[in-house]
């Protein structure tokens, strides 16, 4: 962001407009979430640095349309610099009752007669979690009981990465400007944020052609281009076949989910590899999906090693048209599940792989990663925060995106950090983060389900990265779709809306964010 004024400035724009658009955004933002009172109160927190600044510019505007307006300082007036010093300049020439210094005594004053609170304490600037005095004041806000609307971020929020160590104020929604970050988006930040309103104040898009931002919100923009739907004269065979490799008798619903997902996801044909003892539940429950038994050394306890448990999948996978393989779900923990591993890394195209394939290598995640470089085409792992940790126990104490980054970057595999805000990260260091999916969607067999959709992907050759991120956001909005009370059953019916509105909306150009 700081680049992008930077580059605004640079072509023109001056400093001081930008501010004064983000704070009419703000006052627009402040009227609408004041409808009760005939004569609203709205008590404006102002920083030291810029946020402050914008707040100042909602101040002078609600003012003029009539609102009372209350402004608490941080700092003395004579401590601003630049725009922000011009925009209290403009303040105070417009008449906007005389400032207090922010204090507990004055807060709790303020919020006693507010009908709205403007946190523009701190945005972008944010360089320490809060600390002290400032974690009281922003406890004070949230116990306040009045609506508050964040400018830029909730103050505590870190935009870089969505931590709040010290606490944050809590907003009912935020107006940020030009571009999401990661704080809204990424957990714990996001928690603090309520509803997020993005505007645009006068940065053009084309900065974005200079900064070249590696890391997007994960949306169509960033994958429709790599997706494409079946073609008029094609055959199922175009689309791939994917194959799942399934656990043992009484582990069989991952694998289910998984393939059943695969094919809604598009995959032209979908084989469930099973052990011969669970070919029948299997059987019994699918019918558009293949099964096939596949012996591998299941009679044999999970942590005897057995050189040919993995036999039957390599002469399985010698079959070219299997060029997507997915192994993990339900597979069960131990050295046989990693020569499973090895033998679908040595012999398939592409590969997902999800939960027992990713714990299994605990102890040894170099053995992983050497195999995944030997891999022809891209390698997605899918692991939760409990896998990734099993994985990367050094990356684990990391931010989200960081380790998700690191961990892409260190196992040569797109990696789908899993959860309430998923990250994908690339091993080229690409990363998305996803904001679509319902808190509705934690729930058993979820995952197996996101892996089945990703393979599907993958299965029609997308690439790797865009196949993962695509998955997710598919996921997320079938989870949406279904709504609560959903279950993973649900979700892979749901894809089918969710593909017929893609197919719907063809060719992306350029974007703005909402
Ligand atoms: N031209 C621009 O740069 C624009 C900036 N805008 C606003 O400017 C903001 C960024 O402004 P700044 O870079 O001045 O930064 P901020 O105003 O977010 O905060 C910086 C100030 O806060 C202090 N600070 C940081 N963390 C603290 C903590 N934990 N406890 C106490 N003090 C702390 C810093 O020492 C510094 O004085 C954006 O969030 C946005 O609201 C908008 O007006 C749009 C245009
Ligand atoms: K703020």
């Amino acid at each position: 962001m700081a680049r992008a004024d930077k580059l605004t400035i640079a072509a023109g724009t001056p400093g001081i407009d930008l501010m004064n658009a983000a704070g009419g955004a703000v006052a627009d933002v402040a009227q609408t979430m004041l409808t009760t009172s005939d004569l609203p109160s709205v008590l404006i927190l102002c920083g030291p640095g810029n946020n402050g600044g914008d707040g100042f510019v909602a101040a002078r505007l609600l003012h003029e349309r009539g609102l009372e307006v209350k402004t608490l300082l941080l700092k003395k007036p004579s401590s601003l610099k630049g725009d922000a010093a011009l925009a209290y300049a403009a303040m105070s020439e417009a008449g906007v009752p005389q400032w207090l210094p922010l204090t507990p005594a004055s807060l709790k004053k303020g919020l006693t007669e507010a009908d709205l609170v403007i946190d523009a304490l701190f945005g972008a600037g944010l360089d320490r979690p809060l600390e002290g005095g400032m974690v009281k004041l922003a406890g004070m806000v949230n116990a306040g009981g009045v609506p508050v609307l964040a400018v830029d971020l909730p103050s505590g929020v870190n935009g870089a990465d969505g931590s709040a160590g010290g606490g944050a104020v809590r907003a009912e929604r935020t107006v940020t400007f030009f571009r999401q970050k990661p704080g809204h988006l990424l957990f714990p930040g996001r928690g603090f944020c309520g509803v997020v309103d993005c505007v645009q104040i006068g940065i053009k898009a084309s900065v974005l052609e200079e900064i070249e931002p590696d890391l997007t919100l994960n949306d169509e923009r960033l994958w429709r281009q790599d997706w494409h739907s079946p073609a008029a004269g094609g055959h199922k065979y175009d689309r791939g076949h994917a194959v799942v490799f399934g656990g043992p008798v009484h582990a069989t619903g991952a694998g289910r989910l998984a393939a059943g997902a695969a094919l809604r996801a598009g995959a032209g044909l979908v084989t469930l590899a099973c052990p011969p003892s669970a070919l029948m539940v299997n059987a019994c429950h699918l019918t558009a999906v293949m099964v096939r038994p596949l012996r591998r050394g299941e009679e044999l306890s999970g942590d005897v090693e057995d050189e040919g448990s993995a036999g039957p999948i390599r002469e399985m996978l010698e079959d070219k048209r299997l060029n997507a393989a997915l192994i993990g779900p339900g597979f069960g923990v131990g050295p046989q599940t990693r020569e499973c591993v090895m033998a679908v890394l040595g012999a398939v195209e592409t590969a997902v792989l999800d939960a027992d394939a990713l714990t299994s290598y605990s102890s040894s995640p170099e053995a992983l990663f050497f195999a995944i470089a030997g891999c022809r085409g891209p390698v997605v792992l899918t692991p939760h925060a409990g896998e990734f940790r099993r994985l990367f126990p050094d990356l684990f104490s990391l931010d989200k995106l960081s380790a998700a980054r690191q961990a892409a970057q260190r196992s040569g595999a797109v990696v789908v950090l899993k959860g309430a805000d998923t990250v994908i990260a690339a091993p080229d260091g690409r990363a998305a983060i996803n904001g679509n999916a319902p808190a509705w969607l934690a729930t058993a067999g979820s995952g197996d389900v996101l892996g089945g959709i990703i393979l599907g992907l993958l299965a029609q050759g997308m690439p790797g990265f865009e196949a993962a991120a695509m998955g997710v956001w598919m996921h997320g909005e079938a989870g949406r779709q279904a709504g609560p009370g959903l279950t993973a059953e649900d979700l892979a019916p749901y894809l089918k809306p969710v593909i017929a509105r893609l197919v719907e909306k063809p060719g992306q150009g350029a974007h703005e964010i909402r």
